[in-house]
């Protein structure tokens, strides 16, 4: 299938421009062409065979006129590629038309227009109009010159000028009319105004000059065919000698940014602004590098995303690097492509730009991954170094793990480096060192801190253990053994403490070690008082003193329970047991040596708490206030227990006397010989019996006997009570009132002076 030839009006003849010429050039193929393609436009008087001849040169299919009606055909400009070459084509409206009249805007635009977008300029005449002022098109030729030199003085952009005399009949040599051709060029050059500089230029520093006959179409139509086809040789074989396209002559403008290219140029003509086509250039590269940038950009954007979706915060991703890289390597290869083909200032200056883009959009990668793997990084560290054993150098094993972890930071910093962008990873390897020592510090201490309240734990427990036994049966020099078990232990631990330090501690940090070896010293002193405290409480400090009290009243020495025989013994024994007891609470009031010596704390007090103002305040455990309540307690309790003993005493005194054992025996002979004479009183009597000497055997008769005796006395006083009621009076009440009476007495002295003892 022949492909079909496309052709479009590029510029109407009501001078707009067609917008949809970015769809021509894809129609074409020549999109993409690069700066592989060229441009040739065509310029001449109305009706001279332009179209004709661009499309048997071209292959194109340009409006011809009919034969008949000589009227104009090409109105505007027109575009077409040729057949079998990348030559965009031009047929541009034909000049001196009649049905424009004396208008020549048109024509000096479309000549404007055409020698600022092509690289050769094909100048249609008829032969007889050579030498014509008028007719050889010298008037639009000056416009072309003057505008060249407007467009290009500074440039020095060269183009061809291709002659192409139609009917040729070959009776004048092609040298004598090009000849004649160049001096009126010559003088139409001398009479333009130049630009300052240009004074003596002259018009081939500019043009280049071709002259070529075709013989006429109708009446020499094979000559006229086969000079065509040499024509369009030169035009479409670049390796021929006289090939038309010198790479001098291109104007540097990528095929796809020929339409805005043209665009652009069309519009400044048309507002008949002053044309700066380098500027034109510039803002053509600088346009369609943002447009490529977006283009390349799009994809990017896309990838990121999709990278951005599977990067979860925190997490490290495995690949990252070789698909940053991948991007990365995409975009620039998008963007150099179509770009490299323009301005290459603006390509450079653009591409900073989108590396600038690229840069940002990846750096969010980098440095997720970082701070990712920094605290990947921390998290490990802090876990290997919970586990160093304990007995080995802190600071030197941890080093050795911040080395490492540093390592692999710049490994993965490295890694991810781009060719062509600079991140700077500093300041993540160093965020990641302050980080790690700071863990470490932290984890030193902890570590440290976990032994010492190790120590601290053990210390307590046996001290607190040695109290408890201690208060169990506390004695006036408790104290003593207590405070000294103490300090020995404070020491020891001291000892440990200077001989761990160094594992976890520069040897230059000896006010450090000091600091923690002061404030163990508190703390087990704040620990051993709080425990003092809690083992004074009320209740217990009462159950204290009062088994204080029954132990040194009650039992002996030896610690056998004691007899009272006499009231006087047991008077005596209650004076000391007392006063022992209120001695005892004021030992136990301070944590001090029953010498008198105050046991060394070595910190101050006030650290503790500002209310104690002195180390007495601080081993001070009962106040005035408290010593004196706990004695009148104490003294409460220590008087019942008296009275017990004391009604013990009263009923061994008031004992059955021996005669009433004999008028017993005498009354109850009978009795006696019937319990003997029977059986079961004497089993009896004599199962007591086995009893009576099972107890003397063992020893317990003693304690039996002072059971009995109790028991017995409860029950006398149960009787004498009940008999009491019942008779309201009788000898037993008299004796137990004046029981009392004495009791009273005697008590009220012993309290005085026990009262004055317990607030002394
Ligand atoms: N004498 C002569 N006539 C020709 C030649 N080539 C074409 N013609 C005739 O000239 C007339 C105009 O041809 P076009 O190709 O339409 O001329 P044109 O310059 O494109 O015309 P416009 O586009 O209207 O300016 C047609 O009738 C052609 O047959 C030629 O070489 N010699």
């Amino acid at each position: 299938m022949v492909p079909q030839r496309i052709c479009t009006q590029i510029v109407d003849e009501h001078k707009s421009f067609n917008k949809d010429i970015p769809q021509f050039m894809q129609e074409v193929n020549l999109a993409d062409a690069g700066f592989s393609y060229h441009v040739v436009a065509v310029l001449g008087s109305q009706s001279t065979g332009k179209s004709t001849l661009l499309n048997q040169l071209f292959g194109t299919r340009f409006d011809v006129m009919d034969a008949g009606k000589r009227q104009q055909t090409t109105k505007g400009i027109w575009l077409s590629k040729a057949q079998e070459a990348p030559i965009l084509v031009m047929d541009v409206e034909g000049t001196d038309g009649r049905e424009r009249g004396d208008d020549q805007d048109f024509e000096r635009k479309s000549a404007l227009f055409s020698i600022a977008t092509s690289e050769v300029i094909i100048v249609n005449m008829w032969e007889h109009q050579i030498g014509l002022y008028q007719g050889s098109n010298m008037v639009l030729l000056k416009t072309v010159l003057e505008v060249h030199l407007q467009l290009f003085h500074s440039k020095k952009e060269r183009s061809l000028l291709q002659f192409v005399i139609r009917d040729y009949i070959g009776t004048t040599s092609m040298v004598n009319l090009s000849e004649t051709i160049k001096t009126d060029l010559m003088n139409v050059w001398s009479s333009l105004s130049k630009p300052p500089g240009l004074e003596d230029s002259k018009i081939t520093d500019f043009f280049d000059l071709g002259f070529t006959g075709l013989p006429h179409k109708i009446l020499c139509s094979e000559a006229f065919d086969t000079a065509v086809d040499s024509l369009r040789t030169r035009f479409s074989n670049s390796d021929a000698p006289d090939y038309v396209f010198d790479p001098s002559y291109h104007k540097r403008i990528p095929a796809d940014g020929f339409s805005l290219y043209t665009r652009e140029i069309w519009d400044t003509i048309e507002n008949n602004k002053d044309l700066d086509l380098p500027t034109q250039q510039q803002l053509l590269a600088q346009y369609r590098c943002d447009e490529i940038i977006a283009e390349a950009m799009e994809p990017f954007t896309k990838a990121c995303s999709v990278l951005k979706s599977e990067f979860l915060p925190g997490n490290i991703c495995e690949n990252l690097a070789s698909r940053m890289r991948e991007l990365f390597e995409q975009v620039v290869k998008d963007y150099d492509r179509q770009a490299k083909r323009y301005n290459s200032a603006i390509y450079e200056k653009k591409k900073q730009e989108l590396l600038r883009s690229v840069d940002t959009s990846l750096y969010v990668f980098f440095q997720a991954q970082l701070n990712a793997l920094q605290k990947q990084l921390v998290a490990s560290f802090v876990k290997t170094a919970e586990s160093f054993p304990s007995d080995k150098p802190f600071k030197e094993l941890s080093s050795r793990e911040i080395e490492k972890s540093k390592c692999r930071m710049q490994e993965e910093a490295q890694s991810l480096m781009i060719a062509g962008i600079d991140w700077d990873s500093a300041q993540f390897l160093l965020k990641l060192s302050e980080e790690l020592e700071s863990s470490c510090d932290s984890v030193c201490k902890q570590k440290l801190l976990s032994k010492i309240a190790e120590m601290r734990t053990s210390l307590q427990t046996q001290v607190a253990e040695s109290l408890e036994i201690a208060l169990q049966k506390p004695n006036l020099k408790v104290w003593d053994g207590l405070l000294d078990e103490l300090s020995t232990h404070q020491k020891q631990a001291a000892d440990e403490l200077v001989r761990v330090f160094p594992l976890f501690m520069d040897s230059a940090e000896p006010e450090v070690a000091q600091d923690y070896i002061h404030d163990f010293h508190k703390d087990v002193w704040m620990a051993f008082r709080k425990k003092v405290v809690l083992e004074m409480s009320d209740l217990l400090l009462q159950q204290r003193l009062r088994v204080y009290f029954e132990e040194t009243f009650r039992y002996d020495a030896d610690g056998m329970p004691k007899l009272f025989k006499k009231s006087d013994t047991l008077d005596l024994d209650y004076r000391e047991s007392v006063s022992k007891s209120l001695e005892l609470i004021k030992v136990l009031s301070c944590m001090k040596y029953s010498d008198g010596r105050t046991p060394e704390l070595g910190f101050d007090v006030k650290e503790i708490d500002s209310s104690f103002s002195s180390p007495n305040d601080f081993l001070t455990i009962l106040n005035r206030k408290r010593i004196s309540d706990t004695s009148v307690n104490l003294k409460r309790t220590a008087d019942l227990i008296y009275l017990d003993s004391k009604r013990s005493v009263v009923s061994t005194q008031t004992r059955i006397p021996p005669y009433f054992w004999a008028l017993l025996l005498v009354l109850g002979w009978n009795e006696f010989m019937a319990v003997i004479r029977n059986p079961f009183f004497f089993m009896l009597l004599l199962i007591g019996g086995s009893l009576l000497y099972i107890l003397y055997a063992t020893g317990m008769i003693r304690p039996a006997k002072v059971f009995a005796n109790r028991a017995a006395g409860g029950l006398v006083d149960f009787v004498t009570e009940r008999v009491a009621e019942s008779y309201q009076g009788g000898g037993s009440m008299q004796q137990e009132k004046s029981f009392s009476r004495e009791n009273s007495s005697e008590k009220a002295s012993i309290d005085g002076d026990l009262e004055k003892a317990a607030l002394s």
